[in-house]
Protein backbone atom coordinates (compact mmCIF):
# COMPACT_ATOMS: atom_id res chain seq x y z
CA UNK A 1 0.00 0.00 0.00
CA UNK A 2 1.23 3.63 -1.00
CA UNK A 3 1.98 5.70 2.36
CA UNK A 4 -0.71 8.10 3.22
CA UNK A 5 -0.34 11.72 3.96
CA UNK A 6 -0.20 12.18 7.60
CA UNK A 7 -3.13 14.91 8.43
CA UNK A 8 -3.17 17.48 11.29
CA UNK A 9 -7.18 18.57 11.51
CA UNK A 10 -8.26 21.69 13.12
CA UNK A 11 -11.51 23.26 13.61
CA UNK A 12 -14.23 21.82 11.85
CA UNK A 13 -15.96 23.31 9.53
CA UNK A 14 -19.58 24.40 7.63
CA UNK A 15 -20.23 26.46 4.88
CA UNK A 16 -23.69 27.00 4.61
CA UNK A 17 -24.92 29.15 1.49
CA UNK A 18 -28.52 30.21 1.25
CA UNK A 19 -30.82 32.39 -1.23
CA UNK A 20 -33.49 34.75 -0.33
CA UNK A 21 -37.24 34.03 -1.48
CA UNK A 22 -37.22 38.01 -2.00
CA UNK A 23 -40.78 37.49 -2.81
CA UNK A 24 -42.04 36.05 0.55
CA UNK A 25 -39.54 38.74 1.90
CA UNK A 26 -41.62 41.27 0.38
CA UNK A 27 -45.33 40.14 1.67
CA UNK A 28 -44.16 40.31 5.12
CA UNK A 29 -44.82 43.62 7.35
CA UNK A 30 -42.10 46.29 8.39
CA UNK A 31 -42.24 45.71 11.54
CA UNK A 32 -41.84 41.49 11.30
CA UNK A 33 -38.81 42.36 8.99
CA UNK A 34 -37.39 44.86 11.38
CA UNK A 35 -37.80 42.10 13.96
CA UNK A 36 -36.10 39.04 11.86
CA UNK A 37 -33.52 41.51 11.10
CA UNK A 38 -32.49 42.28 14.23
CA UNK A 39 -32.61 38.39 15.62
CA UNK A 40 -30.32 37.56 12.61
CA UNK A 41 -27.83 40.05 13.62
CA UNK A 42 -28.08 39.25 17.41
CA UNK A 43 -27.47 35.30 16.00
CA UNK A 44 -24.08 37.05 13.91
CA UNK A 45 -22.95 38.76 17.20
CA UNK A 46 -23.38 35.37 19.34
CA UNK A 47 -21.43 33.84 15.91
CA UNK A 48 -18.82 36.18 16.51
CA UNK A 49 -18.50 35.89 20.69
CA UNK A 50 -16.02 32.53 19.90
CA UNK A 51 -14.13 34.72 17.36
CA UNK A 52 -13.29 36.89 20.28
CA UNK A 53 -12.82 34.34 22.72
CA UNK A 54 -10.75 32.31 19.79
CA UNK A 55 -12.97 29.05 20.02
CA UNK A 56 -14.05 29.05 16.92
CA UNK A 57 -14.59 31.76 14.04
CA UNK A 58 -16.84 32.50 10.95
CA UNK A 59 -17.15 34.45 8.23
CA UNK A 60 -19.92 36.15 6.66
CA UNK A 61 -20.45 36.95 2.90
CA UNK A 62 -22.99 38.32 0.48
CA UNK A 63 -22.38 35.78 -2.79
CA UNK A 64 -22.49 37.38 -6.12
CA UNK A 65 -24.29 35.48 -9.02
CA UNK A 66 -27.29 32.67 -8.55
CA UNK A 67 -25.48 30.21 -6.63
CA UNK A 68 -26.36 31.97 -3.40
CA UNK A 69 -27.26 34.90 -1.72
CA UNK A 70 -25.00 34.78 1.01
CA UNK A 71 -22.67 32.31 2.84
CA UNK A 72 -22.35 32.06 6.63
CA UNK A 73 -18.54 29.99 7.51
CA UNK A 74 -18.56 28.38 10.96
CA UNK A 75 -15.43 26.84 12.22
CA UNK A 76 -16.21 25.41 15.64
CA UNK A 77 -14.18 22.52 18.38
CA UNK A 78 -16.84 19.76 17.33
CA UNK A 79 -19.49 18.69 14.64
CA UNK A 80 -21.53 19.01 17.03
CA UNK A 81 -21.51 22.43 17.64
CA UNK A 82 -21.50 22.94 13.76
CA UNK A 83 -24.68 21.00 14.28
CA UNK A 84 -26.22 22.82 16.62
CA UNK A 85 -25.27 26.04 15.24
CA UNK A 86 -27.02 25.73 11.91
CA UNK A 87 -30.50 24.16 13.47
CA UNK A 88 -30.36 27.71 15.45
CA UNK A 89 -30.06 29.41 12.44
CA UNK A 90 -32.86 27.17 10.60
CA UNK A 91 -35.11 28.30 13.82
CA UNK A 92 -34.43 32.29 13.27
CA UNK A 93 -37.22 33.78 11.53
CA UNK A 94 -34.80 35.22 8.37
CA UNK A 95 -34.65 31.25 7.78
CA UNK A 96 -37.82 30.82 6.87
CA UNK A 97 -37.62 32.95 3.85
CA UNK A 98 -34.47 31.21 2.69
CA UNK A 99 -33.62 28.51 0.32
CA UNK A 100 -30.65 26.23 1.20
CA UNK A 101 -28.56 26.26 -2.05
CA UNK A 102 -25.67 24.48 -0.74
CA UNK A 103 -23.51 23.66 1.80
CA UNK A 104 -19.61 22.02 2.86
CA UNK A 105 -19.02 20.25 5.94
CA UNK A 106 -14.93 19.61 6.38
CA UNK A 107 -12.19 20.22 9.36
CA UNK A 108 -9.13 22.32 8.83
CA UNK A 109 -6.53 20.42 7.84
CA UNK A 110 -2.40 20.84 7.26
CA UNK A 111 -0.24 17.76 5.44
CA UNK A 112 2.91 17.20 6.36
CA UNK A 113 3.99 17.29 2.97
CA UNK A 114 6.19 19.92 3.85
CA UNK A 115 6.90 19.33 7.43
CA UNK A 116 10.11 19.21 8.89
CA UNK A 117 11.64 16.28 10.87
CA UNK A 118 10.92 16.65 15.12
CA UNK A 119 9.98 15.10 17.84
CA UNK A 120 7.97 18.00 19.30
CA UNK A 121 4.08 17.66 19.06
CA UNK A 122 2.78 19.72 16.70
CA UNK A 123 -0.35 20.38 18.10
CA UNK A 124 1.67 22.48 20.64
CA UNK A 125 3.63 24.56 18.37
CA UNK A 126 2.13 28.23 18.07
CA UNK A 127 2.51 28.44 14.20
CA UNK A 128 0.66 25.21 13.59
CA UNK A 129 -1.96 25.74 15.82
CA UNK A 130 -2.83 29.18 14.03
CA UNK A 131 -3.37 27.43 10.76
CA UNK A 132 -5.60 25.09 12.44
CA UNK A 133 -7.37 27.19 14.43
CA UNK A 134 -7.37 30.23 11.97
CA UNK A 135 -8.68 33.82 12.84
CA UNK A 136 -11.13 34.45 9.56
CA UNK A 137 -9.86 37.56 8.40
CA UNK A 138 -12.42 40.42 7.63
CA UNK A 139 -11.19 40.54 4.03
CA UNK A 140 -13.25 42.30 1.47
CA UNK A 141 -14.07 39.16 -0.83
CA UNK A 142 -14.24 35.51 -0.10
CA UNK A 143 -13.81 32.83 -2.68
CA UNK A 144 -14.82 29.16 -1.97
CA UNK A 145 -14.49 25.89 -3.90
CA UNK A 146 -14.31 22.41 -2.88
CA UNK A 147 -11.98 19.92 -5.08
CA UNK A 148 -10.64 16.67 -5.50
CA UNK A 149 -7.08 15.01 -6.75
CA UNK A 150 -7.36 13.06 -9.83
CA UNK A 151 -7.58 9.19 -9.86
CA UNK A 152 -8.01 8.02 -13.43
CA UNK A 153 -5.14 6.08 -15.83
CA UNK A 154 -1.82 7.29 -15.48
CA UNK A 155 -2.79 10.53 -13.41
CA UNK A 156 -3.79 8.55 -10.04
CA UNK A 157 -2.21 11.12 -6.95
CA UNK A 158 -2.83 8.48 -4.67
CA UNK A 159 -0.80 6.08 -6.82
CA UNK A 160 2.09 8.39 -6.60
CA UNK A 161 5.02 7.97 -4.28
CA UNK A 162 5.32 10.13 -0.81
CA UNK A 163 8.64 11.61 -2.26
CA UNK A 164 6.74 12.53 -5.68
CA UNK A 165 3.97 13.94 -3.88
CA UNK A 166 6.34 16.26 -1.58
CA UNK A 167 8.23 18.08 -4.07
CA UNK A 168 4.63 18.16 -6.38
CA UNK A 169 3.53 20.16 -3.03
CA UNK A 170 6.91 22.20 -2.64
CA UNK A 171 5.97 23.27 -5.95
CA UNK A 172 2.08 24.37 -5.41
CA UNK A 173 3.78 25.77 -2.05
CA UNK A 174 6.39 28.23 -3.91
CA UNK A 175 3.48 29.50 -6.03
CA UNK A 176 1.25 30.14 -3.37
CA UNK A 177 4.23 32.06 -1.64
CA UNK A 178 3.97 34.44 -3.91
CA UNK A 179 0.57 35.81 -2.85
CA UNK A 180 1.59 36.19 0.78
CA UNK A 181 -0.26 39.17 1.92
CA UNK A 182 -2.63 39.24 -1.11
CA UNK A 183 -4.85 36.10 -0.36
CA UNK A 184 -5.05 33.70 3.29
CA UNK A 185 -5.83 30.18 2.40
CA UNK A 186 -7.82 28.14 4.31
CA UNK A 187 -7.58 24.51 3.12
CA UNK A 188 -10.10 22.16 5.04
CA UNK A 189 -10.15 18.22 4.43
CA UNK A 190 -13.57 16.65 3.80
CA UNK A 191 -12.42 12.76 2.75
CA UNK A 192 -15.47 10.93 4.72
CA UNK A 193 -17.56 14.33 5.07
CA UNK A 194 -18.57 15.57 1.61
CA UNK A 195 -18.60 14.99 -1.91
CA UNK A 196 -15.25 16.01 -2.75
CA UNK A 197 -11.98 15.97 -0.97
CA UNK A 198 -10.94 19.10 0.17
CA UNK A 199 -12.76 22.68 0.80
CA UNK A 200 -10.57 25.57 -0.40
CA UNK A 201 -12.22 28.67 1.33
CA UNK A 202 -9.74 32.43 0.53
CA UNK A 203 -9.72 35.76 1.61
CA UNK A 204 -8.43 38.88 -0.38
CA UNK A 205 -9.28 42.69 -0.17
CA UNK A 206 -8.24 42.64 -3.93
CA UNK A 207 -10.95 39.97 -6.37
CA UNK A 208 -8.71 39.78 -9.08
CA UNK A 209 -6.44 37.93 -6.86
CA UNK A 210 -8.23 35.10 -6.68
CA UNK A 211 -8.37 34.56 -10.80
CA UNK A 212 -4.53 35.23 -10.62
CA UNK A 213 -3.78 32.49 -8.05
CA UNK A 214 -6.38 30.16 -9.51
CA UNK A 215 -5.15 29.96 -13.14
CA UNK A 216 -1.01 30.24 -12.05
CA UNK A 217 -1.85 27.27 -10.39
CA UNK A 218 -3.70 25.57 -13.38
CA UNK A 219 -0.10 25.44 -14.85
CA UNK A 220 1.15 24.19 -11.67
CA UNK A 221 1.31 20.09 -12.21
CA UNK A 222 -0.43 19.59 -8.89
CA UNK A 223 -3.80 21.73 -10.16
CA UNK A 224 -2.65 21.09 -13.97
CA UNK A 225 -2.74 17.18 -14.06
CA UNK A 226 -4.22 16.50 -10.56
CA UNK A 227 -7.18 18.75 -9.73
CA UNK A 228 -10.89 18.72 -10.20
CA UNK A 229 -12.92 21.29 -9.04
CA UNK A 230 -16.52 21.87 -8.15
CA UNK A 231 -18.65 24.97 -8.56
CA UNK A 232 -16.77 28.45 -7.59
CA UNK A 233 -18.63 31.28 -4.97
CA UNK A 234 -17.47 34.36 -4.84
CA UNK A 235 -18.62 36.94 -2.23
CA UNK A 236 -18.53 40.02 -0.86
CA UNK A 237 -18.03 41.21 3.12
CA UNK A 238 -21.49 41.33 4.87
CA UNK A 239 -20.98 43.76 7.84
CA UNK A 240 -24.07 44.91 9.59
CA UNK A 241 -24.83 48.20 7.52
CA UNK A 242 -24.72 46.40 4.59
CA UNK A 243 -26.78 43.35 5.93
CA UNK A 244 -29.35 45.61 6.78
CA UNK A 245 -28.88 47.62 3.56
CA UNK A 246 -28.89 43.85 1.72
CA UNK A 247 -32.43 42.83 3.52
CA UNK A 248 -34.71 46.14 2.72
CA UNK A 249 -37.04 45.66 0.13
C1 LIG B 1 -2.45 31.49 -0.83
C2 LIG B 1 -1.78 30.58 -1.38
C3 LIG B 1 -1.50 29.15 -1.02
C4 LIG B 1 -0.42 28.67 -0.30
C5 LIG B 1 0.68 29.47 0.35
C6 LIG B 1 -0.56 27.24 -0.25
C7 LIG B 1 0.36 26.39 0.36
C8 LIG B 1 0.09 25.04 0.58
C9 LIG B 1 0.99 24.14 1.26
C10 LIG B 1 2.36 24.53 1.80
C11 LIG B 1 0.38 22.91 1.31
C12 LIG B 1 0.95 21.59 1.89
C13 LIG B 1 1.05 21.57 3.35
C14 LIG B 1 -0.25 21.91 4.02
O1 LIG B 1 -0.31 23.04 4.49
O2 LIG B 1 -1.15 21.09 4.03
C15 LIG B 1 -0.91 23.06 0.69
C16 LIG B 1 -1.84 22.05 0.62
C17 LIG B 1 -2.97 22.14 -0.20
N1 LIG B 1 -3.35 23.21 -0.99
FE1 LIG B 1 -2.45 25.00 -1.06
N2 LIG B 1 -1.71 26.86 -0.93
C18 LIG B 1 -2.30 28.01 -1.43
C19 LIG B 1 -3.45 28.11 -2.22
C20 LIG B 1 -4.13 26.98 -2.64
C21 LIG B 1 -5.15 27.00 -3.65
C22 LIG B 1 -5.61 28.20 -4.44
C23 LIG B 1 -5.60 25.72 -3.80
C24 LIG B 1 -6.61 25.22 -4.81
C25 LIG B 1 -5.87 24.59 -5.99
C26 LIG B 1 -6.16 25.21 -7.32
O3 LIG B 1 -5.46 24.87 -8.28
O4 LIG B 1 -7.08 26.02 -7.44
C27 LIG B 1 -4.91 24.91 -2.85
C28 LIG B 1 -5.15 23.56 -2.64
C29 LIG B 1 -4.47 22.84 -1.68
C30 LIG B 1 -4.84 21.51 -1.29
C31 LIG B 1 -6.04 20.75 -1.83
C32 LIG B 1 -3.93 21.07 -0.36
C33 LIG B 1 -3.91 19.70 0.33
C34 LIG B 1 -3.26 18.74 -0.62
C35 LIG B 1 -3.00 17.36 -0.11
O5 LIG B 1 -2.88 16.46 -0.97
O6 LIG B 1 -2.92 17.16 1.11
N3 LIG B 1 -3.99 25.69 -2.19
N4 LIG B 1 -1.04 24.34 0.21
Amino acid sequence: MNEAAITLDGWYALHDFRSIDWASWKLVSAEERQAAVEEFIAYLEKLNEADVAKTGAHAFYAIVGQKADFMIMTLRETMDELQELEAEFNKLAIADFTIPTYSYVSVVELSNYLAGESNEDPYQNPHVRARLYPELPRAKYVCFYPMDKRRQGNDNWYMLSMDERKSLMRSHGMIGRGYAGKVKQIITGSVGFDDHEWGVTLFADDVLQFKKLVYEMRFDEVSARYGEFGEFFVGNLLDKEKLVKFLTV
